[in-house]
């Protein structure tokens, strides 16, 4: 870790090493007073092994710093111990001298002489008075000592502002100074990219404001140019906290470096100190062996003088013997003294092998440090170079990428301000432009009300001046519609009331396999009006209102009709008679099949389009009634028991009128409502009889549909009746031979057909008397037979050769019809009506819809597919049976 540290300018090395051999290299002097106790030194010396040995290398691990303390403490512990042994040692020896002066005073009389050594150390010389050491000496002595120690406590103190003197200046490395260097240029990089900064963005502020309008073609760039400068601001602001990591990176090395620095200063300080003391102690205990060596060499030399001083005492006296003996006594006490002194001379050597030992390997050990200091050095300086590149090359390069920013930003805050100019003539329009639309806006609530009143009014007008104009148009179209009735009444009045159409039943595909298929009938390719018929070897021609051909379908047979049917809205009374022979066709024209619904199912369709096309203005109700006459009997199909017989009675109320006591009448609203009342008819007429084809071929089947207006608006009524009247068979009575029942059937038949034609003959003679009464059919429809009242005879016709007779008379009374003129008025017509005719089947409305079929639930069509061929199976064979049989005659249709 430490060895990838950077070193620091080792400028101040040299004054370290100075400073070393400054140290080393301290006055001889100064250490005299450690060598005085030649006891001590080697305490002193013998520092703790551990604080030389445990001390690491710096470049080993940087936790030396305690060891070093520790090696500190451990010397300054020892000098003070040296200290407090050097007193007391000091005190001791002053005893001893005191104890030695006595001695000599009071026994004899011998002075041992102080002498002084060069070193300043006192030693004993018995028997020389000069050689004992006075009292002023010893303090002259310590006074010396003293002084020694406060020059060299004075010299530490220099020492220690020296260090303190250098490391100051240490202190200023060119680390530092090109560090706060950076730091300055750094701030004042900040400072001029702060700067550009503010200005640029006063600059793009300015530019806001002076294109504040939001519909300007140039704020989009103004935006962008901004969104670009906060883009760089975002990247300066990155670079700058890039570049404040660098720093703090930096900070953190330099504090490391100066933290290094401390150490290696303190432990340059401690080794120069252990130096220093080792250098002292090694010539204290030098002078020490020298002073030693001295002090046994004079003592060696004193025997002789001791014998000579003895000899001397014994010839004087006894006391001087023994005086001598307790001389010889000390002397004895001198030599355990020397030999004592030689063995601590001894020890001293030993201790100074040790220290000179100690010392080396100091030296060694300093060399060591030396080594790791200059290696820690060059690390340090390489480092500070690697880093301080780093930080030139990552300045120059934020510089060079700020330089190249902000030249980005002159070149699009120029084309701002070229945006800018070219923008201010424009800006200069939409403000005209915008005053222009907020006056317009401001009077806009004025001009909007104005028209708004003056749009009503012309509103007004136009309402008016329209409701004008329909009312003349609604004026017109009345006169015109009445003028127009009038007309059609005229028509019909022309062409008469009564319209004859003749219908021939196609050859089924069994009567086609049959020998006698061969069709009697051919028509007029150019008139519709005219049939031709071929029996005997003639050709006769009819001549009707139309002739259908077997291939004409309901379809166009119902247009033809539908004028008639829509005429009962407008108040007429209609009779559509379905007439000819059994199985010619008449219930298939009137009631149809299921899939191909006939004239009844279609009218009512058509009564319901029609009313519901004048619903407007007029409220119609249609009502339904089913009637059935058979043997002169009239039953209602509607009622709960279609086997009560009905009656035909005046109405009460004076008004001339028939009516039917009982008979029902359903009002349908719908073609679901027609559906069922025609189920209901055919289910009550079926329960009636045990066969129904044959029952509905002697019996006359009436649907009365009655049709009453009301004009909302006028309050006009109208009331028409619609019979549509399918005709029981025409067959001549005489030939078919029946009896009983089945000749009452015919005779009825005959009774009310015969009627019928008296009717309608008395009607075209304008007889006075009409004779309404001889049957219940011409009875039942008196009102719709007279009058106004407009007539349609189908008359149905086979194509058969067999049938040829019966065909024969049905034409023939077909023809005579046609030529019956009903009266012109009626006294039952309304208002409206009174001045108008009915249309008739030649006034075709084209506007009318088509009747949409509607299956029939019970039909007498569904034996539509019996062959008239097959006498044994259907009706009709049975009917032309009986026919043959009779012999009353012909049925005789009068016209
Ligand atoms: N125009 C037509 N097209 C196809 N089939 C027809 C046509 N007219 C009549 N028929 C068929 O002829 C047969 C006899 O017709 P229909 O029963 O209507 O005669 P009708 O005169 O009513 O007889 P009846 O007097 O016995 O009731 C039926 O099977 C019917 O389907």
């Amino acid at each position: 870790m430490f060895g990838t540290r950077k070193t620091w300018d080792l400028g101040h090395a040299p004054c370290l090493q100075e400073l070393w051999k400054k140290d080393v290299s301290l006055d001889a002097t100064s250490v005299d007073f450690l060598m005085s106790d030649g006891e001590d030194d080697a305490s002193f010396l013998s520092l703790p092994s551990s604080a030389f040995s445990q001390r690491p290398s710096l470049s080993a691990n940087e936790t030396n710093a305690p060891s070093q303390k520790l090696l500190i403490q451990t010397l300054q512990d020892k000098v003070c111990e040296f200290e407090a042994r050097f007193r007391s040692e000091e005190v001791a020896r002053h005893l001893l001298l005191q104890q030695l002066q006595h001695g000599v005073h009071d026994k004899t009389g011998v002075q041992v002489l102080q002498q002084e050594q060069p070193s300043g150390v006192t030693v004993f010389q018995p028997g020389e008075p000069s050689h004992r050491l006075s009292c002023a000496e010893e303090e002259q002595l310590v006074t010396r000592l003293r002084t020694q120690v406060e020059e060299l406590e004075e010299k530490l103190l220099d020492q220690t502002q020296e260090v303190e003197r250098l490391r100051s200046e240490l202190g200023a490395t060119d680390l530092e100074k090109q560090l706060e260097l950076l730091v300055v240029e750094n701030e004042h990089l900040k400072q001029e990219l702060k700067s550009c900064r503010s200005s640029e963005l006063q600059k793009l502020d300015a530019a806001a404001e002076t294109c504040s309008c939001s519909h300007c073609p140039h704020s989009q760039d103004a935006d962008a140019l901004r969104r670009e400068v906060s883009r760089w601001e975002n990247q300066a602001r990155q670079r700058e906290r890039r570049l404040a990591e660098l720093e703090r990176e930096l900070l953190e090395k330099s504090s490391r470096v100066e933290a290094l620095q401390r150490q290696l200063d303190e432990a340059t300080r401690q080794l120069d100190e252990a130096r220093r003391r080792q250098t002292e102690a090694e010539q204290k205990l030098g002078l020490r062996l020298q002073e030693c060596e001295d002090e046994l060499a004079r003592q060696a030399a004193q025997p002789p003088r001791v014998k000579f001083v003895t000899q001397t005492v014994e010839v004087e006296s006894a006391d001087a013997q023994k005086a001598l003996a307790e001389a010889q006594v000390k002397n004895g006490a001198l030599q355990e003294q020397l030999s004592a002194q030689r063995q601590l001379l001894r020890e001293l050597e030993t201790q100074l092998h040790e220290s000179q030992r100690t010392c080396a390997q100091l030296r060694t050990q300093i060399l060591v440090y030396e080594g790791e200091m200059e290696r820690a050095q060059g690390q340090l300086e390489a480092e500070m170079q690697n880093l301080e590149e780093e930080k030139n090359r990552v300045i120059e390069e934020a510089f060079i990428r700020a330089e190249s920013e902000m030249k980005a930003v002159h070149e699009n805050l120029a084309g701002v301000r070229m945006n800018l100019l070219s923008l201010q003539p424009a800006l200069r329009t939409l403000t005209c432009d915008y005053n222009c639309l907020k006056r317009q806006v401001q009077d806009f609530p004025f001009m909007l009300d104005k028209a708004i009143t003056e749009a009503k009014q012309e509103i007004c007008q136009v309402i008016g001046e329209v409701s004008s104009a329909n009312q003349e148009l609604l004026r017109k179209y009345k006169r015109e519609m009445n003028l127009r009735k009038k007309c059609h009444n005229e028509l019909v009045r022309l062409k008469g009331n009564i319209r004859v159409f003749c219908r021939v039943r196609p050859v089924s595909q069994e009567e086609q396999d049959s020998a006698d298929a061969k069709t009697m009938l051919s028509f007029d390719s150019d008139d519709d009006a005219i049939l031709y018929l071929a029996n005997k070897g003639k050709i006769m021609t009819f001549e009707l209102d139309k002739v259908f051909a077997p291939q004409a379908t309901q379809e166009e047979v119902f247009q033809e009709v539908q004028s008639l049917i829509t005429s009962c809205i407008d108040g007429f009374n209609v009779c559509i008679f379905a007439y000819g022979q059994t199985g010619s066709g008449k219930t298939y024209t009137m009631e149809g099949v299921a899939e191909d619904p006939g004239i009844n199912q279609r009218a009512l369709r058509l009564l319901f389009s029609e009313v519901t096309e004048k619903a407007p203005d007029w409220d119609y109700k249609i009502s339904v009634s089913m009637v059935e006459i058979y043997n002169e009997t009239l039953r209602n199909l509607l009622g709960e028991n279609p086997t009560d017989k009905l009656d035909i009675k005046m109405n009460p109320d004076g008004s001339g009128q028939l009516y039917v006591p009982g008979l029902t009448e359903i009002t349908v609203q719908s073609p679901e409502d027609i559906n069922r009342v025609f189920e209901l008819g055919h289910m009550n007429r079926a329960t009636a009889c045990t066969n129904l084809n044959e029952h509905s071929s002697r019996s006359h089947a009436l649907l009365i549909i009655s049709v009453s207006g009301f004009n909302v608006t006028t309050g006009n009524r109208t009331q028409g009746k619609l019979n549509l009247v399918d005709l029981a068979g025409s067959e001549r009575i005489g030939k078919s031979g029946a009896e009983g029942s089945r000749l009452r059937e015919a005779q009825c038949i005959n009774k009310s057909l015969s009627a019928l034609g008296d009717v309608i003959n008395a009607l075209r003679s304008k007889h006075a008397h009409v004779p309404f009464r001889n049957s219940r059919l011409t009875y039942l429809l008196q009102d719709s037979l007279s009058g106004d009242s407009k007539t349609l005879m189908m008359v149905q016709v086979s194509p058969l050769p067999a049938n040829m007779s019966e065909s024969v008379c049905s034409l023939k009374f077909a023809q005579r019809v046609r030529s019956v003129e009903l009266s012109a008025s009626s006294s039952r017509r309304h208002e409206n009506s009174s001045t108008s005719s009915s249309p008739t089947h030649d006034s075709v409305e084209l506007d009318s819809p088509p009747v949409t079929p509607v299956p029939l639930p019970i039909s007498r069509a569904s034996s539509a597919g019996s062959t008239l061929s097959s006498a044994s199976r259907t009706p009709s064979s049975s009917r032309r049976r009986s026919q043959s049989q009779l012999s009353t005659g012909r049925l005789k249709l009068t016209a």
